[in-house]
C-alpha cells in the first residue's frame, strides 16, 4: 500500500514537472545526400519526424542551406545541417550511421534507368568512396538509378576500400513493394492496408517480379 502511494506520488510529480519516464532514445546520425532534389527534400522531411534519429546531415551540391534551415524547424529532436559541395562533402559524413543516397539525375520521358548510367555511375562512385573513408561502417540505401547497377558499383568502391560488408549495403526497392500492394488491392477489391505482395529481383523493368501467387491478406 505503502509502495502503490509512493510510486502514485512519484508518478504525479514526473507528470508535472514534464519528465518522461520513456527511456532515451539512442544517438543515430542519418546523411542524405542529394538532399536538395524531389527524392531528398521529402526524404529529409521524412528523417526529420523520425523519432530515432538524433542528427540529420544534408548534402547536397547546391541549395542545401535553404532546405536545411527549411527542415530544420520542424519540432522534432534531429538537429539539421546543411551541407554543400565536394568541400563539405567529409563533414557530412562524419560518424553517420546509415547514408542514403538519392543524389544523381532522374529519368526524363522516353529514357529507361539504364539511361541514366554513365551519369549516376560516376557520382555514386565519388559519394561511396567518400563513404568508405569518413563513415566505413555506415548502413548505406542507395536510391539512385539504375538501382542494379548503382549497388554493385558501390560494392567494388567499398571492396576496394577494404569497407565492404554485404549486410550493410541496400538498394532502394520498397516502391516496388508499395505500388505492387496498391495495384494488387485495386485488382483483387481488398482493403490496400491489408494486403503483402513480395517482390524479389531488381529495380528496373522485368527484374521487377511481384509474386502474386505469394499474396497474404490479413
Ligand atoms: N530507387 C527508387 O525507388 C527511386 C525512386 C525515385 C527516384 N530514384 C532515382 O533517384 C535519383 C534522384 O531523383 P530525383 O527525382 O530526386 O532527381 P532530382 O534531379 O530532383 O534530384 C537529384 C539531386 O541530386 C543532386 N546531385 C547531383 N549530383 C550530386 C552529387 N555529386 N552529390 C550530391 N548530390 C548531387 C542534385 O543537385 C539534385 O538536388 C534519380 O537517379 C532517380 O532515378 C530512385
Ligand atoms: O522510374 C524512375 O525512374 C524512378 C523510380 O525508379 C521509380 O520506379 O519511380
Amino acid at each position: 500500500m505503502r509502495m502503490s502511494l509512493l510510486r502514485s506520488a512519484s508518478q504525479h510529480l514526473r507528470r508535472r514537472r514534464g519528465y518522461s519516464s520513456t527511456p532515451a532514445q539512442p544517438e543515430r546520425k542519418v546523411a542524405i545526400l542529394g538532399a536538395a532534389g524531389g527524392i531528398g527534400q521529402p526524404l529529409a522531411l521524412l528523417m526529420k519526424l523520425n523519432p530515432l534519429v538524433s542528427s540529420l546531415s544534408l548534402y547536397d551540391i547546391a541549395a542545401t542551406p535553404g532546405v536545411a534551415a527549411d527542415v530544420s524547424h520542424i519540432n522534432t529532436r534531429a538537429l539539421v545541417k546543411g551541407f554543400v559541395g565536394d568541400d563539405q562533402l567529409g563533414e557530412a559524413l562524419e560518424g553517420a550511421d546509415l547514408v542514403i543516397i538519392p543524389a544523381g539525375v532522374p529519368r526524363k520521358p522516353g529514357m529507361t534507368r539504364d539511361d541514366l548510367f554513365k551519369i549516376n555511375a560516376g557520382i555514386v562512385k565519388g559519394l561511396c568512396t567518400a563513404i568508405a573513408t569518413h563513415c566505413p561502417n555506415a548502413l548505406v540505401n542507395m536510391i539512385s538509378n539504375p538501382v542494379n547497377s548503382t549497388v554493385p558499383i558501390a560494392a567494388e568502391v567499398f571492396k576496394k576500400a577494404g569497407t565492404y560488408d554485404e549486410k550493410k549495403l541496400f538498394g532502394v526497392t520498397t516502391l516496388d513493394v508499395v505500388r505492387a500492394k496498391t495495384f494488387y488491392a485495386g485488382k483483387a477489391n481488398v482493403p490496400v492496408t491489408g494486403v503483402n505482395v513480395p517482390v524479389v529481383g531488381g529495380h528496373a523493368g522485368i527484374t521487377i517480379l511481384p509474386l502474386f501467387s505469394q499474396v497474404n491478406t490479413y
